[in-house]
């Protein structure tokens, strides 16, 4: 049955016409990485296929010698890549080489500055695939056929990497597909032997498929040597190893390979921070390996974003994006798990009930964890842009997942009142190690941003007595606090909450005085109580103050200030809570209060007070303008 040609041009998706003249621009100081993509996406159409045929044999069409094929013409200025993997009907044409449709596309244009040398590294992170034959190329053509379509589905594709391409149908005998790249006039160098071999050998030889190239006649002069042999059949031999990369032992393997793997399997362009690649022979039988990229992905917070390995077993590809082998809080490790225990056909819902996968999940998340450990105590630096990253996602982890608590708990970092910058870069065995003999707790602040954080009213006694405390101001924070429970024996608390006991911090004498100054200052206590009518669950003497005249506590049972905040900005029904009133006695303000005759001037005071308090630690008095209103004229009378 012949198909009907149905030639049609169609424009190309906006944004990836803008991608396309960015990354031709960005990318020109490394042109050969086009022929990286070309054979990674090969070795991927060729997996795709092996997968499919498990469950139908007839889609090999009796060529079962799987393999891509760089081929190239000097006088036409061509250089092709083919591989006899899965192909692609029309629709998959059009759909893969003419849109970009990954989550995340809309990120990243925004996040586009025009200057080229911050852009190219943009791209980096986003991956430059298939159209990365435009670097070089004037004119790119797709020949491609799905496997198990009649040869009449063939189809045609062909774009100048201006604004449109072409796709017409045609007979196609050969399933797979072929790229014809057009060299433009000053790439034409890439038309040749040595060049396209060293390439392959430089980016491609991690590939687990041969990728072959027509075999050069070495008899002949030097010159010629670069022309293929002249014989009747040309023949073909591998340039590449051809063995997946995680079957071969850790001391045969470069770091050069390793990079090289990863930019396959990941589709990242920069290189990794670290791997892991491990045997593991027992009771469970596998081989994993393992990265942490250097970039966080554009969607690492999009729920519907790709995550998880690639999985194989026994060395056939099975999938991508298999999640069940890693927590979610480690979503952005890439790499690969080959099992020799699960059979060939097994399912996403298969693994999420294996129970093996169970224990390989828990031991693929220790693996994890250690190497990041590793990282942090050999190379603090690394460890401190990998924090940067991945810092918030990793956060995650304590609620997720109990057993590891303490295991992630050593891998956070923190801002803390003992550098008072904004860098998270101490960890706990840092505070703990700087802990007074007598103290029992580790503190810690909570607030929107670092500033309100690192100025908060409740660290005056902290810094008066010099005791460290955590300045936490990201929105995961509080949530985090609420899972981590203890460290190294020591319980955390929140140094906004409570009333405040610094236990043996506190000398004898100094808890005597603040009973004292309790009883003497109980009548203000009730005055103040009055004034604010309702507004509070209770008002008491504070010496958590140096400074300010007053602050706002939550009782130990209720939610945290910021946390309620958070909650409150996401619409979310928040339980109704009063704040307790901690006033300083000693401060000026407070004396003139306590002295003030006039009640209704006694009320005005204590309620700006109370507002003030409301604003250090970041919040809003409840009604702004009734705020300004008494504080003006707080103000008037003081001018008078
Ligand atoms: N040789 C090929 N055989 C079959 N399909 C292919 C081939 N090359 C590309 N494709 C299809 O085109 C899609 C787009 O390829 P492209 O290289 O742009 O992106 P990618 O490989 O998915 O990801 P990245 O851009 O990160 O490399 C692929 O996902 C694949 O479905």
């Amino acid at each position: 049955m012949s198909v009907e040609a149905k030639k049609e041009t169609r424009g190309f998706q906006t944004e990836a016409k803008q991608l396309l003249h960015l990354m031709i621009h960005s990318l020109y100081s490394n042109k050969e990485i086009f022929l990286r993509e070309l054979v990674s996406n090969a070795s991927d159409a060729v997996d795709k296929l092996r997968f499919e045929a498990l469950s139908n044999d007839s889609l090999f069409e009796n060529d079962s010698d799987l393999k891509v094929t760089v081929e190239f013409d000097k006088e036409a200025g061509t250089v092709t890549v083919s591989d006899n993997g899965i192909g692609m009907s029309r629709d998959e044409v059009i759909e893969n080489l003419g849109t970009i449709a990954k989550s995340g596309t809309s990120q990243f244009f925004q996040n586009l500055t025009g200057d080229q040398k911050k852009d190219a590294h943009l791209i980096g992170q986003f991956g430059v695939g298939f159209y990365s034959a435009f670097i070089v190329a004037k004119e790119v053509e797709v020949f491609t056929r799905r496997a198990g379509s009649a040869a009449s589905e063939g189809v045609h594709w062909t774009c100048t990497g201006e604004a449109e391409f072409t796709v017409e149908n045609i007979e196609r005998e050969q399933r797979g597909t072929t790229i014809v790249l057009h060299l433009k006039d000053d790439e034409k160098d890439f038309a040749d032997n040595w060049r396209l071999r060293s390439i392959i050998k430089k980016y491609s030889d991690h590939i687990s498929i041969p990728v072959t190239m027509q075999k050069v006649n070495y008899d002949v002069a030097d010159d010629e040597s670069d022309k293929p042999a002249k014989d009747a059949a040309p023949e073909y031999e591998t340039i590449n190893s051809a063995t997946a990369l995680w079957t071969r032992s850790r001391s045969d393997v470069s770091d050069d390979e390793y990079k090289e793997f990863y930019k396959h399997v990941s589709h990242d362009h920069a290189d990794p921070v670290v791997w892991s690649h491990n045997k593991v022979e027992g009771k469970l039988d596998y081989t994993s390996l393992l990265y942490v990229p250097a970039k966080a992905p554009f969607d690492m917070y999009n729920r519907d974003a790709a995550r998880g390995l690639k999985l194989y077993v026994q060395r056939t590809f099975i999938m991508d994006d298999a999640e069940q082998f890693l927590p979610l809080y480690l979503r952005f490790i890439k790499g690969v798990v080959d099992s020799n225990d699960l059979s060939l056909n097994v399912s996403r819902e298969i693994l999420q009930q294996d129970p093996n996968i169970d224990a390989m999940r828990s031991a693929l998340t220790k693996r994890v964890l250690d190497m990041l450990a590793k990282m942090a105590k050999s190379d603090a630096e690394k460890y401190a842009t990998f924090w940067k990253e991945f810092g918030q996602v990793l956060k995650e982890g304590p609620a997720e997942d109990f057993t590891n608590r303490e295991k992630i708990a050593k891998l956070l970092r923190f801002s803390t009142t003992h550098t008072d910058k904004p860098d998270q870069d101490q960890s706990l065995e840092d505070y703990v190690s700087r802990m007074k003999p007598e103290q029992k707790k580790i503190y810690y602040v909570a607030a929107d941003n670092f500033n309100t954080a690192k100025s908060s009213p409740h660290l005056e006694i902290f810094r008066k007595k010099g005791i460290e405390v955590l300045l936490l101001s990201d929105r995961i924070d509080e949530w985090l606090m609420g899972h981590l429970v203890d460290f190294d024996e020591k319980s955390f608390q929140d140094v906004g909450k409570g009333a405040l006991d610094l236990g043996e911090l506190d000398s004898e004498e100094e808890k005597k005085a603040q009973e004292e100054s309790a009883k003497a200052h109980a009548d203000l206590i009730e005055r103040v109580k009055k004034a604010l009518d309702g507004k509070v669950s209770e008002v008491r003497v504070t010496h958590r103050l140096t400074d300010s005249p007053a602050c706002l506590v939550v009782s130990e049972q209720d939610m945290g200030a910021q946390m309620r905040r958070l909650l409150e900005q996401a619409g979310q029904a928040v339980p109704e809570s009063k704040p307790i009133f901690e006033m300083n006695p000693e401060h000026p303000l407070l004396r003139k209060l306590d002295q003030e005759p006039d009640e209704d001037r006694f009320v005005d005071l204590a309620q700006v007070l109370f507002d003030q308090a409301h604003l250090a630690e970041g919040g809003q008095p409840h009604d702004p303008a009734l705020y300004v209103q008494r504080l003006n004229k707080l103000l008037l009378e003081l001018s008078h």
